[in-house]
């Protein structure tokens, strides 16, 4: 199968939303955060868990919405942090509300015992500044992050690398550079869930991994020679092997 770059992640999303396609943002959405959701339920197998879905400021973070209100529906008990809200996504998150997901604003106090946390920060949009490190080993052999990651997001990811709650990644870790990976020795998710194809940043990834977003036609399949495997029958979802 074919590992993008983010030029070519880029391309296929504005391709599928292009006139020839004429998919919207909200249908490619519901079906990313619908596979993202199904990964979990099928990995995390504990009933009615306790899940936190850590919401980003772009459409990675839609994703999140959209998986958060499904594993609701699914039976688990679903926490937002949700710190910079898109307004975009406001009818997200009120159906989210109204499918009783809860909002959690305080990262470094929490109280329930989570089964799961989904990174849901960034996705194939973001940008590290790889001339400035932003992560330096304290004397402690804490790490610190330096500034890289503009705020309120950088707690957030702090927040991942220091938890031993087991982390499932929407589309890839955050913080990752889309190609070049885990450079500045994050943490690593027990669950990758990529959507229409893995990015070049995952190519050496050993955990769970699914493929999602069952949206790509045949023409940008073989546009792009993307080799994805077959999803069977009505599965939103098909695990990677390597
Ligand atoms: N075809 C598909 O595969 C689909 C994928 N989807 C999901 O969309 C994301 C990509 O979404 P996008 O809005 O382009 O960007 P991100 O979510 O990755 O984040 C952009 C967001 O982050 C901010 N940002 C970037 N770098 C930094 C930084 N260093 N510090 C702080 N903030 C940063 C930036 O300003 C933006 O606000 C893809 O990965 C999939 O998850 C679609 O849902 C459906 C189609
Ligand atoms: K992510």
């Amino acid at each position: 199968m074919k590992y993008l770059n983010s030029q070519e992640a880029i391309q296929i999303d504005n391709e599928l939303m292009s006139e020839t396609y004429k998919y919207t943002l909200s249908q490619l959405m519901e079906l990313a955060g619908l596979s993202s959701s199904m990964a979990v339920e099928k990995v995390f197998t504990k009933k009615e868990k306790n899940v936190l879905i850590l919401v980003g400021p772009g459409n990675n973070g839609g994703d999140g919405l959209v998986a958060a209100r499904h594993l609701s529906i699914f039976g688990n008990k679903v926490y937002i942090h949700y710190p910079k809200p898109n307004k975009n996504f406001n009818h997200l998150l009120r159906q989210c509300e109204s499918h009783k997901v809860l909002i959690l604003d305080d990262l470094s106090n929490i109280s329930v015992d989570f089964d799961v946390v989904i990174d849901a920060v960034f996705g194939f949009s973001f940008k590290g500044n790889k001339k400035k490190s932003y992560i330096e080993k304290y004397l402690t052999g804490i790490l610190i992050i330096k500034g890289d990651i503009r705020d309120p997001f950088g707690k957030v990811i702090k927040f991942l690398n220091f938890t031993k709650i087991p982390i499932a990644s929407i589309d890839i870790p955050s913080g990752y550079d889309v190609e070049k990976g885990n450079t500045d020795n994050l943490f690593v998710p027990a669950l990758l869930i990529s959507l229409t194809c893995p990015k070049l940043g995952v190519k050496n990834f050993k955990g769970r991994h699914f493929l999602g977003g069952r949206f790509i036609p045949n023409e940008l399949e073989v546009k792009y020679e993307l080799n994805t495997p077959s999803y069977h029958g009505s599965e939103q979802i098909v695990e990677i092997t390597n």
